[in-house]
């Protein structure tokens, strides 16, 4: 029998559960990630420089962004044509000059920034960028690297005996059908949702979720929301925070529900804008109750106890602008700020 990640026998690398995947090595996987994460910054920061960065720009997509930023300047398409289709060498130049943009960048005149912006948009866009992103994902969720972090939350709801009877849960960001949260048994459904399902995995719904359909009953909603390594891949903070304040439309309210958040740890130990107890405390503005928290070498994993009553609408204004809590040249700017 074939074992996951093995070859088989015609020597292609066979990924888990049978599926044709690609490997990827590990310090590549994180290459892929830190990369993914590094553009989208950049494109904040530019968005920001550029002025496009108002409360309305938030609602508008890609195509309107390079639409403005075109006419703005057309050095947009120069950057966004730079590399033509070629995938495999990446301009080296741009990219240095993109690590060092936050010293050299507002010297920089707008049509340069029109420039790094479109060659940004560009990689960002790119379906096998995304595609590549996705995998390196999945492939720090395998089995041989610790595994995905639904095993954790699983672990806890059986070790504390939540009763989790006739249950339904929903993973925002899945990647894989077969993530412990699905395999458990514990669940009579899971519903798996990811932005983009560029793999075309079974059973994963593209649907982002800040355009799900809010549901009217308790019988629509679910026992446990799963928002693994999301909440950091979502670029501004005040769309963060619209998230944070969507959980709890989804979750049930005649009984015990439940949300499980995980962070990559500098979120929430390193950051100038976020220590573990403002998490703590803005979640528990929004009716939220700290039942469980880990630490491991990298992530931090939360889980929440949901209850309407709890909800303070007074005390949830004091998140709706950043604060800055420490400081310090090697933290980031990590931050939630709620609508
Ligand atoms: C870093 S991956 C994390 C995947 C996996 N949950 C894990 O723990 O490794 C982040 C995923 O969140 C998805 N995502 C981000 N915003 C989303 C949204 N608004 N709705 C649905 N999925 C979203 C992205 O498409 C991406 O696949």
């Amino acid at each position: 029998m074939l074992k996951r990640g093995k070859k088989s026998i015609t020597g292609k690398t066979i990924g888990p559960h049978g599926s044709q995947i690609k490997r990827i090595k590990p310090q590549s996987t994180r290459k892929i990630i830190r990369r993914y994460h590094f553009l989208l910054q950049r494109k904040q920061l530019l968005l920001r420089w550029l002025n496009f960065q108002d409360t309305s720009t938030l609602e508008r997509d890609d195509n309107e962004i390079m639409e403005l930023v075109t006419l703005k300047s057309p050095e947009f398409i120069k950057g966004w044509k730079i590399r033509g289709d070629s995938l495999k060498s990446r301009d080296l130049k741009i990219e240095e000059q993109l690590v060092k943009l936050p010293q050299s960048g507002k010297q920089n005149d707008p049509s340069q920034l029109c420039f790094y912006l479109g060659y940004i948009m560009k990689e960002l866009k790119d379906e096998s960028g995304i595609n590549l992103y996705q995998e390196a994902s999945r492939m720090g969720q395998d089995a041989n690297r610790g595994g995905d972090s639904s095993k954790i939350l699983i672990r806890w709801i059986k070790e504390n005996e939540y009763d989790l009877t006739d249950s339904t849960a929903l993973e925002i960001g899945s990647l894989s059908r077969y993530n412990v949260i699905s395999t458990c048994g514990i669940f009579n459904s899971v519903t798996r949702i990811d932005l983009n399902n560029y793999n075309d995995e079974d059973g994963i719904i593209q649907q982002d979720f800040m355009e799900r359909p809010i549901p009217k009953t308790d019988n629509n909603r679910f026992d446990l929301i799963s928002c693994s390594l999301v909440l950091n891949f979502v670029p501004t903070p005040i769309e963060r925070g619209s998230m944070c304040l969507r959980f709890s439309e989804f979750l049930r309210r005649d009984r015990p529900s439940y949300l499980f958040i995980v962070l990559p740890l500098p979120c929430i130990n390193n950051s100038r804008y976020m220590t573990l107890d403002y998490f703590t405390e803005m979640f528990a503005s929004l009716g939220y109750k700290r039942i469980k928290y880990h630490e491991a070498k990298k992530v931090c994993y939360f889980l929440f106890l949901f209850n309407e009553d709890d909800k303070s609408n007074e005390s949830f204004k004091n998140y709706s602008r950043k604060h800055k809590l420490k400081d310090g040249p090697s933290m980031n700017n990590f931050s939630i700020t709620l609508p």
